[in-house]
């Protein structure tokens, strides 16, 4: 194998990214992206590192759908030109996409990475981990089409670290947690043995939760700045504003995102039904199949709530969430009178 296959290999290249990039073989080259800045991106592919600017479909196609803007962890087909400039021609298609609301809400939303396996889910443990935000980056997970876990940081913070997993397991049935301390390596070893294979882990989570921390530790090397270099630069902690793609050699790929403030989601409700899991499963014995769980005779959520097997919180965190959903979902369909619908109902229903 040549030099430059490995490096595609170490970047995560499947068959099917080979597959998809056939159309634009001969003219262009293959790279992934690891970090989109304004107007351009830094790449990487078999030949190393190379920035380049988008080109004009990419920019005609953006200014039709803003979910088309490359992103941290795409496929690209790459053209280099007489003049020595590179441009970023070509989105290949994603395999998955975590896509959360963009800032301005005036569109479908933002791609946070493209084409990940498995979203890492990082919690601080100290202070209190919030349950709500879990909640929500699960359902950004499961729309994704990636594979979540949590990670829980920070272990060696708290008296109870088990105590507290087992409180984050109520709302995240089904998903895999692990108790992590970067300052004992406690846990760091676990969350290493997922990045193998070319597969691509992404850090999604708080500012703070320990993600570019973590990053460093896996790399074996100082990749990211962390909250505590940075307080020192005097920079301040909220610097992350860039993307990073850490490729980890013969191992799989790492995506360290910046802090989410507030996770916008444009969740559909399928996603919202991976991640209540037990509510739905719950809903789907209740006796009248459009029960809304309120006041019907034969609901089984309510019952659930009543003899305990149901937190009454995590209920009106679904119902809110299953609201947020139908929204997004009128919004979508660029109808108005049901978006004024949806939102009509939702003030009735506070
Ligand atoms: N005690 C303890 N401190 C940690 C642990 N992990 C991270 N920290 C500290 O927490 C602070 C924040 O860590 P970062 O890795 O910068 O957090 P981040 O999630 O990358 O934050 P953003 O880049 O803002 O999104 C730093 O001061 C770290 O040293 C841990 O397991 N235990
Ligand atoms: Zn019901």
């Amino acid at each position: 194998m040549s030099a430059a296959q490995q490096r595609l290999l170490d970047l995560g290249w499947t068959p099917e990214v080979g597959r998809a990039f056939q159309p634009y073989r001969g003219a262009h080259r293959l790279a992934r992206v690891c970090r989109v800045d304004r107007g351009g991106a830094a790449l990487a592919g078999g030949m190393g590192a190379v920035r380049a600017s988008f080109g004009g479909e990419v920019l005609r196609a953006v200014a039709d759908d803003r979910l088309a803007l490359p992103a941290v962890g795409d496929w690209t087909a790459v053209r280099d030109w007489p003049d020595d400039r590179v441009t970023l021609e070509a989105v290949l298609p994603r395999r998955t996409a975590i896509v959360r609301d963009s800032a301005d809400r005036t569109s479908a939303g933002q791609v946070v990475a493209a084409n990940v396996d498995v979203v890492v889910i990082v919690e601080h443990l100290d202070p209190d981990p919030d349950l709500g935000r879990i909640e929500r980056l699960l359902v950004l997970a499961w729309g994704s089409g990636a594979q979540p876990i949590v990670v829980l940081t920070k272990s060696d913070l708290v008296p109870d670290p088990l105590g507290m997993r087992d409180e984050v397991a109520e709302v995240a049935p089904g998903v895999e947690i692990l108790l992590v301390s970067s300052v004992l390596g406690d846990g760091v070893d676990e969350l290493g043995a997922l990045v193998r294979n070319g597969r691509t882990l992404a850090l999604v989570g708080p500012s703070g939760a320990g993600k570019s921390t973590l990053t460093n530790l896996l790399a074996g090397v100082d990749v990211m700045p962390t909250g505590s270099v940075r307080a020192r630069d005097g920079r301040g902690r909220h610097t992350t504003t860039h993307r990073e793609l850490v490729v980890l050699p013969g191992r799989g790929v790492l995506i360290d995102t910046p802090g989410l403030r507030a996770v916008g989601l444009v969740a559909d409700g399928g996603a919202v039904a991976g991640a209540f899991a037990d509510v739905e499963a719950f809903a789907g014995q209740c006796r009248f199949r459009d029960c809304g769980h309120v006041t019907e005779p034969g609901c089984a959520v309510l019952l659930a709530v009543a003899d305990g097997d149901l937190d009454e919180d995590r209920l009106a965190r679904w119902r809110k969430l299953r609201r947020e959903a139908a929204l997004n979902a009128a919004r979508r369909s660029g109808n108005r009178r049901a978006v004024v619908a949806e939102l009509e109902a939702r003030r009735h229903r506070r």
